[in-house]
């Protein structure tokens, strides 16, 4: 029997259905410490801007949600600690030897380190328990073990094993004296707390209160989180989510997200209480409305077990696909997108709500994540990063393995499911121009394996009235109704920065080119597999552009290929060569069905001047430097 017990919350701010209490609970230990450390490193500055890693709606709801288990925890005889500090620094102070630490563990990368430095700090004879619980699905239930096995994509997990593996009942909530009790002199081995009132925790975060301007207020704490699930559960919500949920109006889908990210709700209370439900109301018309949402459900479960699975290659540029393409990053451009004045209204219209509110329906996210990936070329971490500031629901497994999906970098399946993680798309692969309920987002990228939404077109499915536009763009207000989503400039608001994809894919037939070399005088090797069959071989590498505008190459195939620019068109011959200037837009295609093996020899681009040429080189390097996964 331990004589203390400290319960270290993270992720996990309720007191039902949770797994630190009910082991707390069983311990018959004297006193029960329950921490949570205000870890400085949430709340300094992100190593991509100038901007918080936990911004300011995102640290209010903490606080709230501290707050409000301070007060649960203090009805049923117990109390929490707010200790500002790295936890490996606050912890093993409050463990001598013969105490247990309890706590839930994450999946990801710095959360684990932290993981690691605090065991590794605590004094020989201190026991350690830890256990998983932010998913719906327990992972000792799933038949495999995660580090060395994952289903993929998605379908095979929500088809095989969502199908087979029931979620477990709910933990019994603690009720009053269950706990073991505080330290009766409030002495906890000098650790510095702070009040755990909402207001005294944001100074301590250096964050100032903030007042969201949206049409939807989360209020932390899990009685809030409570009562917006039972709230939901009615005819006009969960009993028509499949009708609702792709809208782009905050109060389309259950809002749930934020309360569940920091564990103020428990994803199993919400699928029973989703079921019992659905056996009240039944299904609406063949409408299977509740079993959509557990499907949202299980999306959020595959991407901790994808994290889980892949490790920090979840965070590299080039994901677990290992897959190279050349984002690029441009200070201009990302500023201009964060700020929502990328001249697309749609686009704007949500970075903008973000910005505002913290939220963003799930469409949104999409169509804003798209824009930054596809139309600007922009390295997707610096969206995955922004999004982490930003969102009052930052779930790193959800927000990074979107990011990553987003820029199909999460996985490389292959040609049978080109976009990665999410397989085929909804409909196994849409032909192209088909339309589906969910817009056409698949339309565009389709042939290289990119899903690419389409802003303009998904105004005009999900945002027909302009009403959502309207709201979050004022300078928008006086125009004429039916104008806004034309595709194209929109008097009184900016140009847009781009209404066409760039093709970042530069893959054939499901093979990616190398990553592109730019020193000058560099000979790099190259070897596209061939066309499997003669259909492929009609499909031509879509229109691409290079990143580095310096270099101009020479190609020497060994069969015959040939590429386009606009007016210009060439085609290689046997004993000669070609060269040409690829920082233009251009295509290239391969008619042959034996490899292609293609000899690049870059040469400086005449117009680079000579001085600027060593400065290229550097920051070439330092950028391939950045490939490091750091988040
Ligand atoms: C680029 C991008 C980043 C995202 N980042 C996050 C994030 O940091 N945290 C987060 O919780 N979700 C994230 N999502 C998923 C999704 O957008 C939100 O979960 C959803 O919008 C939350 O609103 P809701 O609670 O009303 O969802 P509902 O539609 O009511 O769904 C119910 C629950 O299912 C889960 N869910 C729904 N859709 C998804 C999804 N696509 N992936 C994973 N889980 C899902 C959420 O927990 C949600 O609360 C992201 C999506 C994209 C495209």
């Amino acid at each position: 029997m331990a004589r203390r017990v400290v319960v270290w919350l993270r992720n996990d701010l309720r007191l039902h259905d949770n797994e630190a209490f009910c082991a707390a609970a069983m311990q018959g230990a004297a006193e029960l410490i329950v921490v949570y450390c205000l870890d400085p490193r949430h709340y300094q500055e992100s190593p991509w801007g100038s901007h918080k890693r936990c911004g300011a709606h995102r640290s209010q709801l903490i606080a709230e949600s501290l707050e409000a288990l301070s007060l649960s925890l203090c009805k049923i005889g117990s109390k929490l600690y707010v200790a500002p500090g790295a936890p490996e620094e606050v912890l093993p102070g409050l463990l001598s030897p013969g105490s247990l630490l309890i706590y839930q563990a994450e999946d990801t990368h710095d959360e684990q380190q932290v993981e690691e430095a605090v065991t590794s700090a605590l004094s020989p004879g201190v026991d350690v328990k830890y256990h998983f619980g932010q998913t719906l699905h327990h992972r000792d239930d799933l038949g495999f073990d995660l580090k060395a096995w994952l289903p993929l994509p998605f379908g095979k997990f929500y088809h095989e094993t969502c199908g087979q593996v029931r979620p477990r009942c709910e933990l019994r909530t603690p009720g009053k004296g269950d706990l073991p009790p505080p330290p009766a002199d409030d002495d906890i081995a000098g650790v510095a707390v702070v009040s755990p009132q909402a207001t005294t925790l944001l100074e301590a975060m250096g964050t100032e209160p903030v007042l969201s301007s949206g049409d939807f207020h989360w209020k932390g704490g899990e009685d809030a989180a409570l009562q917006q699930l039972e709230a939901y559960c009615t005819r006009g919500g969960l009993g028509s989510y499949q009708r609702t949920r792709n809208q782009l109006h905050v109060n389309c889908s259950s809002r749930l997200s934020p309360w569940m990210a920091i564990g103020c709700l428990s994803p199993r209370t919400v699928f029973w209480r989703a079921e019992r439900f659905e056996r009240e109301h039944g299904k609406d018309r063949g409408f299977d409305h509740v079993q959509k949402f557990m499907f949202q459900l299980c999306w959020r479960d595959y991407f901790h077990f994808y994290c889980a699975h892949f490790g920090r290659l979840v965070f590299f540029p080039s994901g677990p696909a290992r897959r190279q393409r050349p984002w690029k990053r441009d200070a201009e451009l990302e500023t201009r997108w964060k700020t929502g004045r990328t001249g697309v209204p749609l686009v704007d219209a949500l970075m903008r709500e973000l910005a505002a509110t913290g939220f963003m329906a799930n469409r949104g996210r999409y169509i804003a994540a798209s824009y930054l990936v596809f139309y600007l070329n922009i390295d997707w971490r610096v969206g995955a990063d922004w999004f982490e500031s930003l969102l009052l629901d930052h779930d790193v497994c959800s927000n990074y393995g979107e990011w990553a999906s987003m820029a199909n970098v999460a996985v490389d399946l292959g040609e049978k499911y080109p976009l990665g993680l999410k397989g085929r798309g909804p409909t196994g692969g849409r032909k192209p121009g088909a339309r589906g309920g969910g817009g056409d987002p698949w339309a565009k990228g389709v042939n290289i394996g990119d899903a690419i939404f389409d802003p303009f077109e998904q105004a005009q499915h999900y945002d027909r009235d302009e009403s959502y536009v309207r709201r979050w763009l004022p300078e928008l207000h006086g125009h004429p109704a039916g104008s806004i989503h034309t595709g194209g400039a929109v008097r009184g608001h900016i140009a847009p920065l781009a209404t066409e994809p760039l093709q970042l894919g530069r893959r054939k037939l499901g093979v990616w080119q190398a990553k592109p070399q730019v020193a000058a005088g560099r000979w790099q090797l190259q070897q596209d597999k061939a066309a499997s069959s003669p259909r492929q071989c009609d499909q031509e590498y879509r229109p691409q552009r290079r990143w580095q505008a310096k270099a101009l190459r020479t190609p020497l195939p060994e069969r015959l290929h040939g590429w386009t620019r606009a007016e210009l068109q060439g085609h290689w011959q046997e004993g000669k060569c070609l060269v040409f200037d690829d920082s233009f837009e251009h295509e290239v295609w391969h008619e042959g069905t034996e490899a292609r093996t293609v000899l690049l020899v870059n040469f400086w681009h005449p117009d680079v001047p000579r001085e600027m040429r060593e400065e290229l080189i550097v920051a070439s390097r330092s950028a391939q430097r950045s490939d490091t996964g750091k988040r």
